[in-house]
């Protein structure tokens, strides 16, 4: 079946009613939210909120067990996740998968040559190659420029993360999916991934999950708070911040990693 577009009208990311079910237990429940294109959006909620299970399903990752999810105007509900990465989305994920022998610089030279498997061959990299030029622009915009031939083995945790963000980049997504992205970083690493997501091209629309409040609000334009698999509220970070369910939910004890 042809998928319609409406791109004079679309939102980036627009959800209905989308729910996902284990067994009798829903995770996700009748969440609908809209995201524009080039938003920052955070998604905040204590532990077993049901985060992570939501972004599978906006990946693809996992099938939604109800509703509808539309990407730049085009319904994707039943699309597969390669698929949507073709259209442009990429995400991160709560724990990097990285090659520990590579350098930076080789890392991102990979991710912009689109190489998955056999990247033995294309090591070491011949000095000419455009895609170096590339990778090396990828590592300034995460912030790791000077450390180009560092091996990924001695990076800090806040690098990879950085490196991470890196490699989604790559291909220029539409919309980019953060998966907790400050997620054991040290208190001094905070500001710098922060300072990151703050720098990120303005035409990227950018979903992050992150239980560091202050990341979360100080980085978004709004913020969805969910709850047991539903939305509690949705706003401003400062409508969020000042908003007495969300206060409740977050003293209630169950926040933070
Ligand atoms: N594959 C699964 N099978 C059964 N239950 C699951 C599965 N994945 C998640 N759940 C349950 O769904 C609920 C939501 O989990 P989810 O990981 O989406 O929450 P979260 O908000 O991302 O939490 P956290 O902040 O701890 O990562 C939890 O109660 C969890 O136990």
């Amino acid at each position: 079946m042809p998928i319609s577009h409406d791109h004079k009208t679309a939102n980036a990311l627009e959800i209905q009613g989308v729910g996902r079910r284990f067994g009798g237990f829903w995770a996700v429940k009748d969440v609908s939210l809209s995201v524009r294109p080039g938003e920052r959006r955070a998604v905040l909620g204590p532990n077993g909120a049901g985060k992570t299970t939501l972004f599978n399903v906006l990946t693809g990752d996992l099938v939604a067990s109800a509703g509808t999810i539309r990407m730049d105007g085009a319904d994707v509900t039943q699309t597969p996740m390669h698929k949507r990465i073709k259209g442009g989305l990429r995400r991160t994920y709560q724990h990097a998968h990285l090659f520990d022998g590579l350098t930076i610089r080789e890392t991102l030279f990979l991710a912009v040559s689109g190489v998955a498997g056999g990247w033995q061959r294309f090591l070491p990299l011949k000095p000419n190659d455009d895609a170096i030029g590339k990778a090396e622009n990828l590592a300034g915009m995460a912030g790791l420029s000077s450390d180009l031939d560092r091996e990924v083995a001695n990076l800090s945790h806040g690098q990879r993360r950085q490196l991470e963000i890196g490699m989604a980049l790559a291909e220029t997504p539409k919309m980019l999916l953060l998966d907790e992205p400050a997620a054991g970083l040290s208190p001094s690493e905070r500001p710098r991934l922060a300072e990151l997501l703050l720098s990120l091209p303005k035409d990227i629309t950018i979903v992050l999950i992150e239980h560091d409040m202050d990341i979360a609000l100080r980085t978004s334009d709004s913020v969805s708070v969910l709850h047991n698999g539903r939305l509690l509220a949705e706003g401003s970070p400062e409508n969020i911040m000042s908003n007495e369910a969300v206060h409740n939910v977050y003293m209630g004890g169950a926040h933070g990693h």
